[in-house]
């Protein structure tokens, strides 16, 4: 969680409301490529574009991998805190989902582990969309895309657009 407003030459906060539309579209263009077997999210950001996925799309299970490379705006090394469980025959007919892809590094491991899974975000950065199957809204790579789960109203206001 951080409400940090750092220096990225274009800021772009995402309200609730956009997000839940952009979501929403996700799905229904991921619907003509179905049907799918399960969802696996790519947490923690991956988790609420499942959650509206999962209810638009009518898919009921719903598995995890965890992963971690950002502090802050900064990138460490990739790290996958979690395996997803009980996702057979290399991810074929599942869908991977993240909020975004940006370097394309989480993207990648994610993928070595579930090579045929279907990879979909809301939001995708020139460096990661050649990871991506399917996604929304492109935005360009010197943006830091503000989510609303980082943010209070408060310090949603404050952020120079
Ligand atoms: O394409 P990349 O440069 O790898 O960046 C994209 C990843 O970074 C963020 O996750 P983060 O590691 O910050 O963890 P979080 O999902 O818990 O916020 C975001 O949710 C993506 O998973
Ligand atoms: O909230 C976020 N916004 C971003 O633009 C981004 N890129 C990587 N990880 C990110 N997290
Ligand atoms: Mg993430």
């Amino acid at each position: 969680m951080s409400d940090q407003i750092a220096d990225p030459a274009k800021n772009f906060p995402v309200t609730w409301e956009e997000l839940h539309r952009n979501a929403k579209a996700l799905s229904w263009r991921l619907s003509d490529r179905g049907p799918w077997n399960g969802i696996i999210a790519i947490t923690r950001g991956g988790l609420v574009p499942a959650a509206i996925v999962a209810r638009e799309l009518n898919i009921r299970i719903v598995e995890t991998v965890s992963v971690k490379s950002y502090e802050h705006q900064s990138q460490g090394e990739v790290r996958v805190l979690k395996s997803p469980d009980a996702v057979p025959d290399e991810g074929a007919g599942w869908l991977l989902i993240d909020d975004l892809v940006d370097t394309g590094k989480t993207a990648t491991v994610v993928r070595k582990l579930l090579p045929k899974a279907h990879f979909a975000t809301i939001y995708a950065k020139p460096a990661g969309r050649p990871l991506v199957d399917t996604f929304i809204t492109e935005v360009s790579q010197d943006t830091w895309i503000h989510f609303p789960w980082d943010l209070n109203p408060v310090s949603f206001m404050q952020i120079p657009r």
